[in-house]
């Protein structure tokens, strides 16, 4: 089976320091896999070379398009590598916070439609539709992660929780086929986690999405992920099921006794 995502010996060096060290990864179609790894471990760098925010010192990031072509991501600017299907939330929420929570889903559907300020100034026909088309697509995303009740909401007031579903959100308006979470759950409650989870499963199941995350809450990554990647000093030290990575000795050695198996 072709991954949808693969990455051979990806490196990324900040001066002297090797913050991603000759990583290989995939991810297959309708795969939830975790990233984890202690502070530091070069998590979100492995997020930011994947996603175009930085150009990789070394290594190889293909997208396959469909079953004979894969296109080289390295290089490719943030805008491109979306457009190849690969879309990303961050760690602090980044929304456009005095405007509603439609228009932020709308934002982030612009890479799939074909509005520039020309066209925008103009308004013609075309433009339009694609807006109409536009806002009807955001709000059956809304739908999806329940947020249709606050589609007209500014977003800096919706509560903390849903404001992270609204990043997702604005990543799904783009269509992604794997979807990149930078610590979802962060700042959320139990019952916020449970929802989180239940959204990450749907998009899973219903849309066909693969998602890759970067968490520390234990227990969600034990509860949801199907493969566990763990960094440590930039290198990957273990891949596998949960069972077995909460077993695995060098695992429990780079938590330096935070006991994995006692948070999930
Ligand atoms: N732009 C940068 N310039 C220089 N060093 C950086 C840069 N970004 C990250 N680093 C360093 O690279 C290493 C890996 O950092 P990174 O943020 O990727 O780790 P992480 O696993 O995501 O950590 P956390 O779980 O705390 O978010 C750290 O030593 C960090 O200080």
């Amino acid at each position: 089976m072709q991954p949808l995502l693969e990455i051979n010996g990806l490196t990324m060096d900040f001066g002297g320091l090797r913050a991603v060290d000759n990583i290989d990864f995939n991810i297959y179609s309708k795969e939830i896999v975790a990233l984890i790894g202690p502070n530091g471990a070069g998590k979100t760098t492995f997020f930011n070379c994947v996603t175009g925010m930085y150009r990789p010192t070394g290594g190889d990031i293909y997208v396959h398009t469909d079953r004979d072509n894969k296109k080289r991501v390295n290089g490719l600017k943030p805008n491109k590598v979306t457009e190849l299907g690969l879309a990303r939330t961050f760690q602090n929420i980044r929304l456009f916070k005095g405007m509603t929570v439609l228009e932020n889903v709308m934002i982030g559907r612009h890479c799939r439609t074909h509005a520039n300020i020309f066209s925008a100034l103009m308004r013609n026909k075309r433009i339009i539709r694609e807006e109409y088309e536009s806002a009807s697509y955001s709000y059956h995303i809304l739908e999806r992660v329940g947020l249709d009740v606050f589609a007209n909401e500014i977003a800096e007031n919706l509560p903390y929780g849903a404001q992270r579903r609204l990043e997702i959100a604005r990543a799904l308006a783009t269509e992604p086929k794997v979807l990149l979470l930078d610590e979802p759950a962060a700042g959320l409650n139990p019952q916020e986690t449970d929802n989180l989870i239940d959204i990450i499963k749907m998009l899973r199941d219903e849309e066909n999405i693969s998602v890759l995350l970067i968490e520390h809450d234990m227990g969600m990554v034990m509860k949801i992920s199907e493969r566990i990647t763990v960094m440590d000093y930039g290198k990957k030290i273990a891949e596998g099921p949960p069972g077995e990575i909460k077993e695995n000795p060098d695992v429990i050695k780079a938590y330096l006794g935070e006991d994995i198996d006692a948070q999930a």
